[in-house]
């Protein structure tokens, strides 16, 4: 480690099943991590023993050891604190118990489990989900290769805000970029809340259930693997109804429940017997994130998608198209009024319309996602998307767009669908 004048560094011995806690709260700073001895992980990924770690605003990290462990942190001001009381052990069992699941199910060549994770806002899902995943393809031999399936709009693990995903792990996450993806599935939904549009979402979410499904039968690996999936915060009323939507499409039969008794109970009652219910409490670690945090995230998750991270840079392009070589799109039509619609009927799929858009400043900073749909004509709702570009000048006059995008140009040939998500590029 280096000896930058002002950091106090600490050398921390942390007993067997215990964990080192810190967040990165201030944006000047940056927390430098050291496994000195033993064995640690952070949130299920191994680390690797010498090797400095830096941390920058906005991470929450927690290292557990199961063994015990010596650790070096250097910082401005150490505000780690060490806790004994955790739920690994907790979430530990609950990977035994799918290990043997997928055993099973690789022996009589039928499903791995297909496990929901979900609870109230910040009580841990995502946590979960990333421990769960990284104990399968680290402990469960080579043979594992379970799909992860994020239905989190608001956050975007998979892919970017505003979207679902869905991806085959094969490896480890990476401390800082997540789980290193192949092909991810992902799906345009356009809002960071269900309640913008709940239709589109249930669409979105059996279209993504057919297509996972199909591809648990194409490999037997990823077909005893099981899913594992991760869902929003919202669980009273109609949060509760997408809940029950998603056991039905993604035929799940293992719920996890994280920290809430009376959203247990209920689905113990409301589920089918072959659905097995558990309640798991929640790490005391989990940090509750202010309104103002989330959005920084998704700013941050959106900038990584065309910036990359520390250790994975990359570099977008910037160029101009003409109003008339772009195909943009909004999903979701005005709502027809009562008086319109035939006496009895109700009907709410002006939701899921497909509505062509002209450009104007309006869509400045917005998101466009890149279907795989050419046409209109297409299911373009129901197909999946290849890439999203970013909205960064309109130039009326001239009648030109800049974009920012991954890929040098031209814009692929295909329809182009309008977020709420923006993204300032500064
Ligand atoms: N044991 C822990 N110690 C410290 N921080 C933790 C711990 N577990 C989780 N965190 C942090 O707490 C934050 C919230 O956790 P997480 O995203 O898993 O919650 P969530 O329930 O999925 O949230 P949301 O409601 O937004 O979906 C994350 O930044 C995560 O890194």
């Amino acid at each position: 480690m280096d000896e930058t004048p002002g950091k106090v560094e600490n050398e921390i011995k942390l007993s067997p099943d215990s964990e080192l806690r810190f967040e990165v709260e201030s944006n000047d700073e940056t927390v430098y991590l050291e496994l000195k001895s033993g064995i640690a992980e952070i949130f299920g990924t191994e680390l690797v023993k010498g090797k400095t770690y830096s941390f920058t605003t906005g991470a929450k990290i927690a290292v557990f050891s199961w063994q015990g462990c010596e650790l070096i942190i250097r910082t401005k001001k150490d505000t780690s604190y060490i806790s004994k009381e955790t739920p690994m052990m907790f979430y530990l069992n609950c990977h035994c118990c799918l290990e043997q699941l997928r055993e099973h199910a690789e022996q009589n060549d039928t499903n791995g489990p297909i496990t929901l994770i979900v609870g109230p806002t910040d009580v841990g899902k995502s946590t979960l989900c990333k421990i769960l995943l990284n104990y399968a393809v680290r402990m469960g031999g080579l043979s594992r290769r379970p799909i992860f399936v994020d239905l989190d709009i608001g956050q975007g693990h998979v892919s970017i805000p505003g979207t679902i995903g869905a991806m085959i792990v094969e490896r480890p996450a990476s401390v800082y970029d997540g789980f290193p993806q192949v092909a991810p599935l992902v799906y345009h939904y356009g809002h960071v809340g269900v309640q913008q549009n709940p239709k589109l979402y249930d669409t979105i979410i059996s279209q993504m259930a057919d297509l996972v499904h199909q591809r648990m039968e194409s490999n037997k690996k990823v077909k005893s693997s099981g899913v594992i999936i991760n869902t929003i915060g919202w669980v009273k009323g109609r949060g509760y109804q997408h809940l029950t939507h998603i056991v039905q499409a993604f035929k799940v039969d293992i719920i996890l429940v994280l920290d809430q008794e009376r959203l247990y109970n209920e689905l113990v009652r409301d589920m089918p017997t072959f659905v097995k219910v558990a309640l798991l409490p929640k790490s005391g670690g989990v940090v509750e994130r202010s309104t103002a945090t989330r959005i920084e995230a998704r700013a941050n998750r959106v900038r990584e998608y065309f910036y990359g991270t520390i250790s994975y840079q990359l570099h977008p392009h910037s160029f101009d198209v003409k109003f008339s070589d772009v195909r943009i799109f909004r999903i979701g039509a005005p709502a027809v009024p009562d008086s319109c619609i035939p006496l009895g009927l109700k009907t709410d799929n002006y939701l899921i319309k497909l509505v062509s858009i002209q450009p104007s400043p309006n869509i400045l900073h917005h998101v466009l996602s890149v279907s795989h749909a050419t046409t209109a004509d297409e299911k373009v709702i129901e197909t999946n998307v290849a890439g999203f570009v970013c909205v960064t000048n309109v130039d009326t006059e001239r009648q030109i767009l800049t974009i920012l995008s991954p890929q040098p140009k031209p814009l692929p040939d295909a329809c182009l669908i309008l977020s709420d998500v923006q993204f300032v590029d500064r």
